[in-house]
């Protein structure tokens, strides 16, 4: 088992992991998420005695990485597949490796099969392409055996059967009762390889929970719903009518870039007999989940640390003056309108982590500002 207690990491002035506490338990794989530069990648060099925390600890199976004996046969690692000496050949490369280690050199034929290296293994290294530097950094790991692994990225760069391949390695080494450690920016891949995840942003934990309880909690049902074009029977705008009968009634409604209404808290049937009673046509009613990967997208996107602007295309064109319909506003300001779409609480379980940015927040006061996460 890996285990952090208040894990922390400064580079000068700019805090990269921040009091991060978790445990990643044999048997599993343990997806570890988190935007670019929001410290997982610092948090598993602190996790192999590559970086010393600033303060808090990390423990594999008890004991700080350096005072593991033998640790490389029993922990092992894919940080940076580029690591490479480009001018040594693949085999050359993992039996330099298991030498260090006093790992037999059959081995090393045996992890080339497995990563399916085996008929580049007499090739250059500098001649890999950007999967065969993973697959070879995969089967560095895997030289010892080791009970506990940890992959930073390991599907950068393939293909999607080498994808495919990666998830099932992972699932294979976790049932064989091994700790399997793995950090991605992917939630869709991740969703589909870990049983547990391990959120972060900006250094901070932001959810720990199995992958199922997170889908739960994060993927919440609404309703697309899309007025006719024109005007509804009284003469009145049929989107901006159907919004306020909608909101009237104890919906939630959001504009959808589409032009399409996206409402929660009203059941299909209840929303198609108010546009009847509205007098608004129907263009479009069904049912909808909110994808994980949004779900993800909202919880980290106040932790994210790089975001592109806009191209001006140095003022080549004239922005459109945005109009906000009443009704948009009234939907969309209150605290439960954004807490109840992008984190659903478990019925009676109260909100399973913070929102950083969410409205819910912003509503809360200075308590949980963005501010405060950086
Ligand atoms: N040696 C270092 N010196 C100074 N700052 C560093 C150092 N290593 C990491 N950082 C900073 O710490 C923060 C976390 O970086 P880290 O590489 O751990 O993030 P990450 O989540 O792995 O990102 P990515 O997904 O892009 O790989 C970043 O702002 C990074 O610039």
């Amino acid at each position: 088992m890996i285990e952090a207690v208040g894990l922390t990491k400064r580079f000068g002035a700019k805090t990269a992991v921040d009091q991060l506490s978790f445990q990643v338990k044999p048997g599993h794989v343990t997806g570890f998420l988190g935007p670019n530069g929001s410290g997982k990648s610092t948090t598993m060099r602190m996790v192999l005695g590559l970086d010393r925390p600033t303060s808090g600890r990390v423990t594999i199976n008890g004991l700080p990485f350096r005072e593991l004996p033998n640790a490389q046969r029993h922990v092992g690692a894919l940080l940076d597949a580029k690591a490479v000496h480009g001018g040594r050949r693949a085999r050359t490369h993992l039996l330099s490796i298991a030498q260090l280690s006093g790992i037999p050199e059959k081995r090393v034929d045996e992890v080339l099969g497995v990563v399916g290296l085996q008929d580049a293994a007499r090739q250059r290294t500098k001649g890999f392409s950007l999967g065969m530097g993973q697959r070879l950094g995969i089967a560095a790991a895997l030289l010892g055996d080791p009970q506990v692994l940890l992959f930073d990225e390991p599907v950068n760069g393939l293909d999607p059967e080498g994808i495919l391949w990666v998830r099932n390695l992972m699932r294979k080494l976790a049932s064989e009762g091994r700790t399997v450690f793995v950090s991605s920016h992917l939630m869709s891949e991740m969703a589909l390889t870990a049983d547990h995840l391990i959120v972060i942003g900006r250094g901070r934990l932001l959810a720990d929970m199995s992958t199922q309880d997170f889908i739960t909690h994060n993927s919440a049902g609404f309703a697309r719903v899309r007025a006719a074009a024109g005007p509804a029977a009284d003469g009145s705008d049929g989107k901006t009518s159907l919004a306020t009968a909608l909101t009237r009634a104890g919906g939630r409604v959001l504009q959808e870039p589409d032009g399409a209404l996206r409402v929660t808290g009203l059941e299909l049937p209840r929303v198609s007999d108010l546009a009847h009673e509205a007098g608004v046509r129907l263009w479009e009613l069904s049912p909808h989940r909110a994808s994980l990967e949004e779900a993800y997208m909202r919880m980290t996107q106040s932790s994210v640390e790089y975001t592109s602007t806009e191209d001006p295309r140095a003022e080549l064109w004239e922005p459109e003056p945005l109009t906000v319909p009443e009704w948009e506003e009234e939907a969309a300001v209150t605290a439960e309108t954004a807490a109840s779409f992008f984190a659903p609480p478990p019925p009676g379980s109260g909100r399973p982590f913070l929102m950083p940015g969410s409205a819910a927040d912003l509503a809360r006061g200075s308590e949980n500002t963005p501010e405060e996460h950086r």
